[in-house]
């Protein structure tokens, strides 16, 4: 997947909500923090670790939307860093073989990894975490590019509304 697009997007928004809200600090460790909240309510929402629960995951689109808050924030840390000349999604192939609790618990040891060292490999490592996420939960890459467009649009409402 080509992800130019996202990342010029993604600009925009940052810059968009930074000025509404008139942000002029450093705030790489706030979407760091956003980044590992997001990724605990896609855990939640999927429900993969709930045991002792008979109730199935949530519908399909709660799903993709909070998979894609994930991403928005992943977009943000690598603009913040000036990573974002990534063109392609990095994937580990070997990641596929993992369920998809121990995907989350990697995914989120990548991104304590990569907010203590913002390298490019620690950045990519999180990308193929993620992306080995999608492919556990069936997401195709044009699934995941809609619900980014659908949800991008939603951040400026969100904002024009006064949240
Ligand atoms: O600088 C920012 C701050 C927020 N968001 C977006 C990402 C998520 O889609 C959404 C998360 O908002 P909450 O619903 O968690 O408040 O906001 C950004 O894209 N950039």
């Amino acid at each position: 997947m080509h992800l130019q697009q996202l990342f010029k997007m993604q600009k925009s928004l940052d810059t968009y909500i930074q000025s509404e809200k008139k942000i002029t600090n450093d705030v790489f460790l706030e979407k760091g923090l956003a980044l590992l909240v997001e990724l605990a309510e896609l855990a939640n929402e999927t429900r993969c670790f709930k045991f002792w629960s008979e109730k199935g995951p949530s519908e399909k689109h709660v799903i993709l939307e909070e998979y894609v808050d994930s991403i928005h924030f992943l977009l943000s840390l690598g603009i913040e860093k000036n990573l974002n000349d990534l063109e392609n999604w990095p994937v580990h192939q070997q990641h596929k073989d993992e369920s998809l609790t121990m995907l989350f618990i990697h995914t989120q040891d990548s991104i304590n990894q990569f907010l203590q060292i913002s390298t490019i490999d620690n950045y990519e490592n999180v990308w193929s975490w993620y992306g080995a996420v999608a492919s556990k939960l069936g997401f195709t890459h044009e699934e995941i590019i809609q619900a980014y467009f659908d949800k991008n649009e939603k951040n400026y409402e969100r904002q024009r509304s006064g949240y």
